[in-house]
């Protein structure tokens, strides 16, 4: 029998959407159901992360297509395996904000010929995880234009690619979520904090009761 492993649960979808509000509604959950977890944040969490985070998200930086899936690629590496990893080892669980679908989605949309293919990224996101996937992968879903108002301040590199690419990406979320692990759901996140948090827990709550 394999070794008991914390549970595993990534959150995603596009900027501006809502994650960072409700991974504090999450962390608030998997506290009163006794769990003991780390938060995670894909690009970063390790030091090679933040630094590689910066140079990607550097609004005035341009770079392939290519070169930027590699780079959030070896982010994610370093992350799986000086945090997440042995996280999970230890019987604890794991949220992150975000993890190898944004990879998918984000690099293989593409308003020119550079995109790069979903099939090849994924395949890319095994060597990267070395093994390691979501259990639960909760996508919060809104139109784009609706969500990139939401973002207050400077936009970053990614942000700053507009409302037309943000909702090819948003397309690209819903088609390749099912990829992402086992377990799966979609919450709208067009509705007030309180309403996308109650979703957000019967989701956990379906998971955690049809997983154990
Ligand atoms: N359900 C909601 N309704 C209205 N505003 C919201 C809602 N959820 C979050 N916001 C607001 O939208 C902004 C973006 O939210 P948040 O930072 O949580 O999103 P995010 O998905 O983490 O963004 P990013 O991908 O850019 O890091 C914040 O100002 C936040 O207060
Ligand atoms: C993991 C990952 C992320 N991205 C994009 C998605 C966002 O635009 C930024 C990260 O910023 P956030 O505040 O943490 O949401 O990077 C990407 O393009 N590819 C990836 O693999």
């Amino acid at each position: 029998m394999p070794p008991k492993t914390g549970h595993f649960i990534a959150i995603d979808g596009i900027d501006g959407v809502g994650k960072s509000t409700q991974i504090h509604g999450l962390e608030r959950l998997l506290g009163e159901l006794g769990m003991e977890f780390l938060t995670t944040r894909d690009p970063g969490s390790s030091e090679i992360g933040q630094r590689l985070r910066a140079l990607l998200l550097e609004s005035q930086l341009t770079m392939h297509r290519r070169t930027e899936a590699m780079l959030f690629m070896a982010s994610r590496c370093e992350m799986v395996e000086t945090t997440i990893r042995p996280t999970l080892a230890a019987g604890k669980s794991v949220i992150s904000d975000r993890f190898l679908l944004a990879n998918v989605v984000y690099q293989s949309v593409s308003d020119g010929p550079t995109g790069v293919s979903p099939d090849l990224l994924w395949q890319m996101g095994e060597l990267a995880n070395g093994g390691v996937h979501p259990d639960l992968t909760l996508l919060l879903d809104m139109p784009a234009e609706q969500a990139l108002r939401r973002i207050e301040g400077p936009t970053d590199r990614m942000e700053s690619r507009g409302a037309e690419y943000m909702e090819s990406v948003r397309q690209s979320f819903l088609t390749e979520l099912p990829r992402a692990s086992p377990f799966t759901a979609v919450i709208d996140a067009a509705r007030s904090p309180e309403e996308v948090q109650a979703e957000i827990r019967k989701a956990v709550e379906n998971y955690l009761s049809a997983s154990t």
